[in-house]
């Protein structure tokens, strides 16, 4: 058959469409609606299998291995993450010993299993953007969803001088004052031979400096009678986040209906996206530039939202772009460090707080250490010590090298020149999707001498310097955690106060609720529970 027998019968099919098309209203009702049904599955079952073959043959990705099912849609992901909750991060070194270094894990995604490029795409300059699809969570004006280099930069240089050492330093008698409360809860629970709910306690107090540093007042979480309760709200918010993620509409859906019909669906972290809309309303209406400016020129005294508010006054002082910080982005902003200031400290002391039981003899070295450091004249442990000491360090990192707290693949989008990957000898092209889960690495024998040990000394003299390059739970970068300093200061300063007043013991039952389970970040499969006894605290000086 040549050209113009093909453009004869393809004419002749277009005509016959055309006149079966115009004659569709003389159909009878029920004859009509089921031609429209056949017409709609088949034209569906023809894009499907174009589809399907083209990402199996001339997708970019289409030379890379991987599960079947993961080469063609995103059922697999979806079933292991949304359905199974969290399950699909344990597939991956399945796939790798399977499948090698880079394994397609969607039609669009690569994971890789190589330590050499993760420096190359979590890099100060790193021109590797956050993949929109998995950032979309529902905030996305805030700066840990922003994709786009230059606006994710004018953000974050916005927020980075709230976050330094030496402002988190200044927070040091707030974190205090908080941590009074905490122990006289602990108090409480020691007087009636009960056992703690330290879980709990630990959320509260992030929850309660936070929002101290965001908006400067306390929410009052921990001297809340229903701080229980009050804990698990703001633990709710990751709880369906595999379902938020997988399926965006169902949450879009619920924040368009009224208030009433989205609390009685999802009471808890409603109230508290609505908590921080109602703060930002207010703030914006109520934001002074001349009294945030003095407050930021006496610094320790001004809050993450009168540095977000003034940002826009000093750029333009400084005769940069300047646009009026908008509601939404200051709600969001509030939303997105409200929550990643809470949880992830919160279950990281809870570790801590089991490791610390678990290993006696690491136990032994660190209440040594601790004894000598030299009280302060209030009695305090002075933060700049606690965070001098090199075990108590070790201890901390080492308990971030275990749990990643962090669990998922943070995936990137790949620049211009694509990704080399020295392990496979091959290239992931540009525009494609790509991550790596920082657990295999912080469990990476070359890397960590027997990783299965949880050793706080590995951290100690040169050699333990060296390991920090390895050290990812903060990940790397032009993106890595903001709050580091302040994360670093919660855990030495309350760890170090709860482990030398008290002495604890675990309850059983513990080893069980410390299997962790991923929910982007991680959650213990329960909340932690100790016995304590205060210790005569000058017996331990
Ligand atoms: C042990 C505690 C913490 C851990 C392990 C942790 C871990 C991380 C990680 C791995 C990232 C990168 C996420 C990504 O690329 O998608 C991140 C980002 C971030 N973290 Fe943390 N975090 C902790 C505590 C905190 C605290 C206390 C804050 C306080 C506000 C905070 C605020 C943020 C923000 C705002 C980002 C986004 C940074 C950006 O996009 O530039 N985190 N964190």
């Amino acid at each position: 058959m040549d050209f113009t027998q093909v453009h004869a019968q393809l004419a002749q099919a277009r005509a016959g469409l055309v006149d079966y098309i115009s004659r569709l209203p003389e159909q009878e009702p029920r004859v009509l609606t089921w031609n429209i049904v056949s017409a709609a599955s088949v034209a569906l079952l023809v894009y499907w299998t174009g589809l399907i073959i083209y990402r199996l043959t001339l997708h970019p990705l289409a030379r890379f291995p991987g599960p079947f099912l993961c080469r063609i849609s995103d059922l697999q992901q979806c079933y292991y993450e949304a359905i199974l909750n969290g399950k699909f991060i344990e597939q991956l070194p399945k796939y790798h010993r399977k499948y090698g270094p880079i394994v397609r894990i969607n039609p669009n995604e690569v994971h890789i299993d190589d330590p050499a490029v993760f420096h190359e795409i979590y890099k100060q300059n790193t021109p590797f953007t956050k993949d929109p699809k998995s950032y979309g969570l529902g905030v996305s004006q805030a700066m840990a969803f922003t994709s786009p280099v230059e606006k994710h930069r004018v953000k974050r240089q916005a927020l980075d001088p709230a976050f330094s050492k030496r402002r988190v330093n200044m927070m040091e008698d707030g974190l205090y004052e908080e941590l009074e409360k905490v122990f006289d809860r602990i108090d409480g629970y020691e007087k009636r031979d009960e056992e703690v709910p330290i879980s709990e306690l630990y959320y509260c107090y992030t929850g309660d400096i936070i929002s101290r540093y965001l908006f400067g007042k306390s929410l009052g979480l921990i001297s809340a009678p229903d701080f229980l309760e009050r804990a698990e709200q703001m633990r709710s918010f990751t709880r369906g986040v595999w379902i938020s993620i997988h399926f965006q509409f169902i949450r879009d859906t619920m924040l368009a209906m009224p208030r009433w019909i989205t609390s009685f669906l999802n009471d808890a972290w409603v109230k508290v996206l609505w908590f921080c809309e109602d703060l930002a309303k207010n703030a914006i209406a109520n934001f002074d530039a001349a009294e945030s400016s003095e407050k930021l020129s006496k610094p320790g005294q001004e809050t993450i939202f009168d540095r977000l508010l003034s940002d826009n006054d000093r750029r333009r002082q400084k005769g940069q772009e300047a646009h009026p910080l908008t509601f939404r982005e200051l709600a969001d902003e509030s939303v997105a460090i409200l929550n990643a200031g809470t949880e992830p400290t919160a279950t990281m002391m809870v570790y801590a707080t089991y490791f610390f039981l678990r290993y006696p003899e690491v136990q032994e070295r660190i209440l040594k250490e601790l004894s000598t450091v030299q009280r302060d004249e209030k009695g305090r442990l002075p933060l700049v010590k606690v965070e001098s000491l090199p075990y108590f360090t070790g201890f901390v990192r080492e308990t971030l090298r275990y749990v990643p707290l962090v669990p998922g693949r943070l995936p990137r989008v790949v620049p211009k020149g694509g990704l080399y990957v020295p392990a496979a000898r091959d290239t992931i092209p540009e525009g494609a999707v790509v991550g790596i889960d920082h657990m295999p690495l912080h469990w990476n024998q070359d890397i960590f001498e027997r990783p299965s040990e949880f050793d706080p000394g590995r951290w100690l003299g040169e050699a333990g310097k060296e390991l920090n390059h390895w050290l990812l739970s903060f990940s790397k970068g032009r993106t890595d955690c903001i709050g580091k300093n302040l994360a670093y200061a919660e855990m030495h300063l309350v760890l170090a106060n709860l482990f030398s007043r008290y002495q604890l013991e675990l309850t059983p039952g513990s080893d069980e609720a410390m299997v962790w389970l991923d929910r982007v970040i991680v959650h213990p499969a329960k909340n932690l529970r100790i016995k304590v006894r205060a210790r005569n605290l000058e017996a331990v000086a």
